[in-house]
């Protein structure tokens, strides 16, 4: 007998691109006539509309069945299941999933939609030809052309995206298999992956590597994505002497980041320390003739492979950023591109119903009225998949947390993520979803494999840990849904670099499609300049408040001098508070004031404070 089971089964792979879906089956033949006409592999829209009719026959009871919610939501079960059935989208060759029925878009939503849908289509099609999709910097927007070249809009671009996959595969098995190996180490190889890089050059590795490194990966990594020095320190410590057998990876597409610089400073230091020569073990991924690409070819490093500035640093997992780290710990690429390429043909589609990521998109736009009025709620039920939402964040929200539209209007658009992993948020803030101030919409990730095949353990007569979690990710859907609170649901079969490939393609076209429903840019970002330029008016001021107490501790006897004279000595009476925040920094870290030789030597900013009645200053 056919089961439910059959949706869920990865049976071998209808060789087709798009989602030819095995029919949904309803356990009991005798509860609905099951048509016959799935003698052949039936195409998405036969299933569609045979399920259409299947939940039409399903519909037909006496049951007295509750009022809809007042705000349109169906609470019907059996029309649920309808819809449901109705809308499932479903992409048999991954195995993936995408259940839209707990939002409440109406058909009369979707019809009004439509032709910003195809707009945003359309739009996504030049974008694939190669044209200026990101207006604001003049340029081409290529993340879809690295897992299928061919794509590219010219033979140069295409060589370069396949060159560059066949130097990082050649270079990460050379060094896997130890014919690449640092010069002085003990165990001979390399065994350890110290990856340097923040934003997008550490978010998509960092949850890829959670996601799919393997238990004894032959490289272990870790990140250093901030310029903590505390935090730097730690990953150094947690080296040790392992940092002679450690590849340094640094990322950085423009090469000039601070937070990656400095941590590549602290980081050959350490190296100095240690005795060993940085630059034959580190490697560079940046762009073409960026300050770190420079150094790199100044210093002789063991390897450097490009970024293209076509493609952003939240959308270049595919490229040698992601998939360098990821063939070092022995992740398949070829598979992750493969799933991501299949996800990308699924999404060229320009039926609305059949394209995943327009799914989505309505989703989002209908969930949060198209302006960030709710948030995404991110929770995947399974612990690999923990930083996802990191991940997502990035992606999402420096794609879409735009002030002007493209025709400049001023917008502050967005859409927030949060969310960590189920059903551990359970028992933190689930509470205040389902009975709290309703501000989001959720989105579940549910893997259907709980454990490899022949690994599964009864905890108790029939149930096992892994249909807890199934529950608990079903129990708490319910839950918020029957107190009106919407959610989308992603499952895939498992968690492999097919799978994870394919939910990175999924929402990076939703974004793309969502920006285009609501006229931005999603693929540059302003926003992070401002921040950039205002911290280094930071360290501009404090060098100015350096040379103003050097010299007022330098005099006999030590000149006192109060916050304000600082202020004005520094000629920028209005940053007094920034004056006062700077010293106080400086005091906890008991900076030296004056450095050798210019006056006496270096004494404490403490002992210089101490000495002055300089008011109101941290103790
Ligand atoms: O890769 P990098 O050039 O060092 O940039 C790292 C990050 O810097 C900024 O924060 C950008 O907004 C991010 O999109 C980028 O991923």
């Amino acid at each position: 007998m056919a089961s439910l089971s059959s949706l869920c089964s990865s049976s071998p792979s209808i060789k087709s691109q798009t989602s030819i879906a095995k029919p949904l089956v309803i356990l009991r033949k005798d509860s609905v006539t099951f048509p016959t006409r799935f003698s052949k592999t039936p195409s998405l829209v036969q299933t569609q509309s045979v399920a259409r009719e299947i939940s039409a026959d399903l519909s037909n009871t006496n049951d007295v069945v509750p009022k809809k919610a007042k705000n349109g939501l169906e609470k019907d079960p059996r029309e649920l299941w309808k819809r449901y059935v109705d809308w499932l989208y479903q992409h048999k060759e991954l195995g993936l999933y995408l259940d839209v029925s707990r939002v409440g878009f109406t058909d009369e939503f979707v019809e009004e939609m439509e032709p910003r849908f195809q707009a945003a289509f359309k739009a996504m099609e030049e974008l694939e030809k190669g044209a200026i999709a990101n207006p604001d910097e003049g340029r081409m927007v290529g993340h879809y052309w690295l897992r299928k070249p061919e794509l590219a809009p010219n033979s140069f671009l295409k060589s370069q995206i396949e060159t560059t996959l066949d130097a990082v595969r050649k270079f990460a098995d050379e060094v896997v298999s130890g014919k690449i190996k640092p010069p002085s180490s003990p165990e001979g190889r390399f065994t350890s992956i110290l990856s340097v890089g923040i934003g997008g050059s550490a978010l998509g590795p960092q949850f890829v590597a959670e996601a799919l490194a393997p238990d004894n990966p032959p490289l272990k990594i870790r990140f250093i994505d901030n310029t903590d020095p505390a935090g730097i320190d730690h990953q150094i410590a947690q080296l040790g002497p392992e940092l002679a057998s450690t590849l340094v990876v640094v990322i950085s597409k423009s090469g000039g980041t601070p937070e990656t610089r400095n941590g590549l400073l602290e980081v050959q230091k350490a190296f100095r320390e240690a005795g060993l020569e940085f630059a034959k073990q580190g490697v560079a991924i940046t762009q073409e003739n960026s300050l770190l690409d420079n150094t790199v070819r100044i210093e002789g490093w063991l390897a450097r492979f490009p970024m293209f500035d076509w493609v952003g640093g939240r959308t270049s997992e595919m490229s040698a950023v992601g998939l360098l780290p990821a063939a070092l710990q022995g992740i398949d690429v070829r598979e992750m591109l493969a799933g991501a390429s299949l996800m990308d043909e699924a999404n060229r589609t320009t039926v609305l119903r059949n394209n995943p990521a327009a799914l989505l998109a309505l989703c989002w736009y209908w969930a949060s009225d198209g302006v960030g009025s709710k948030d995404m709620v991110v929770l995947p039920y399974k612990d690999s998949l923990l930083l996802f939402s990191r991940y997502l964040q990035q992606l999402v929200m420096e794609s879409l947390g735009k002030e002007f539209d493209l025709d400049g209007n001023r917008v502050n658009q967005g859409l927030t993520v949060y969310g960590n992993k189920g059903s551990t948020d359970q028992h933190a803030y689930i509470q205040q979803l389902r009975e709290g101030v309703h501000n989001f919409f959720a989105t579940f990730i549910e893997v259907l494999r709980d454990r490899p095949p022949g690994h599964d353990w009864e905890l108790e007569p029939g149930v096992t840990c892994g249909d807890y979690l199934f529950g608990m990710l079903q129990g708490t859907r319910s839950a918020l849904y029957a107190n009106d609170r919407e959610s989308v649901t992603v499952t895939v079969q498992e968690v492999t670099p097919r799978s994870v490939g394919a939910l990175v393609a999924l929402y990076e076209r939703a974004v793309g499609i969502y920006a285009s429903l609501v006229n931005i840019n999603a693929y540059h970002q302003p926003g992070v300049e401002a921040g950039k330029k205002a911290a280094g008016e930071v360290l501009a001021l404090q060098k100015r408040v350096l040379a103003v107490l050097n010299e007022a501790s330098c005099k006999e006897p030590v000149e006192p001098l109060t916050i304000d004279e600082v202020a004005e000595r520094c000629h920028t009476p209005e940053d007094i508070e920034m004056i006062y925040k700077i010293i106080a920094h400086m005091a906890a870290n008991d900076r030296a004031l004056i450095a050798e030789g210019s006056c006496g030597s270096p004494r404490s900013i403490k002992v210089y404070l101490g000495e002055c009645n300089v008011d109101g200053l941290y103790a």
